[in-house]
């Protein structure tokens, strides 16, 4: 199978974007593998399929794949991404449009500046199954992880998130902690592990080993889900700036009940083909 495909990046979480509305596109999980390895194909933390809508109150439907060939819910940085793919494929004229994903619709919107603004729905607090808790044991969960006793907050944005607050997030242990936490028992689907150092009541720093694609220079969802934990933990105030290996995003949150709004650049590196068997 011959693909045309488009490389991306939203502030370094890169992605192969493919358009299966206007080529054949027939994925495996070993496929997508290939296509994501960064020694013997196009290289990604996740690719992007850009499919036709199947119902009629949106526009498209968007599937995400993380780089071991696992199909996922969400991915913020993704969605910006796939906005300007759109727009520069000439799929779409719409600047504000709606996206059909695996946990429901979002709404990108391309703005002046060329940023992408992303309504991304209303966070879960995943301990209690309800987006408005009072219950501050549902906010901050201890959580044991090898030697360690950490305190989660663990956030759905669609997808999976366990977010705890550390004093340096260059110092924190992302790559050896974020693997078990990753697959611990308390996470049967996995999950994405979040470490945020709060700078001050509007700025947050962060890093998050992403379940499926290892640490990654930025994760937009990641950034959704460590936003609500500070406000909910009352250590930061709507809205932040997150500042990530790979840039800044502008994340608004009105609180429980509220949609997550999130604002960042999305950018093209190059197109081409490549032959998957
Ligand atoms: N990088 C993404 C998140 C991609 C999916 C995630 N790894 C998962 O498994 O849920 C983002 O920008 O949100």
């Amino acid at each position: 199978m011959r693909l045309r495909f488009t490389k991306m990046h939203g502030l370094g979480n890169d992605f192969v974007v493919i358009d299966a509305i206007r080529q054949p596109v027939d994925l495996t999980p070993e496929r997508v593998r290939r296509l994501a390895d960064r020694h013997f194909g196009v290289g990604c933390d996740q690719l992007l399929v850009v499919e036709e809508a199947t119902r009629p109150d949106v526009d498209f439907r968007y599937r995400i794949f993380n780089a071991d060939g696992g199909e996922v819910e969400q991915c913020g940085n993704g969605a910006r991404c796939f906005v300007r793919f759109v727009h520069e494929q000439g799929l779409t004229a719409k600047r504000e449009i709606r996206v059909e994903t695996r946990s429901g619709i979002i709404a990108p919107r391309l703005e002046d500046d060329g940023l992408v603004t992303v309504d991304m729905g209303v966070p879960v607090l995943e301990a209690a199954r309800v987006p408005f808790v009072s219950d501050s044991d549902a906010v901050v969960q201890p959580l044991q992880v090898g030697d360690a006793s950490v305190a989660i907050t663990a956030v759905s944005m669609g997808n999976p998130h366990a977010v705890q607050v550390v004093a340096d997030v260059d110092a924190a242990p992302v790559e050896v902690q974020g693997a078990l936490i990753e697959r611990h028992p308390r996470f049967p689907a996995r999950v994405n592990a979040g470490f945020v150092q709060v700078v001050d009541a509007h700025r947050i720093r962060l890093r998050v080993f992403e379940r499926g694609a290892g640490e990654t220079l930025a994760c937009g969802t990641g950034a959704c889900a460590a936003v609500v934990t500070v406000i909910l933990r009352e250590l930061a105030q709507s809205p932040v700036r997150v500042e990530t290996r790979g840039g800044e995003l502008d994340i608004a949150w009105g609180g429980p009940g509220q949609p997550v709004l999130m604002t960042g650049p999305a950018v093209t590196v190059f197109a081409g083909e490549i032959d998957i068997d």
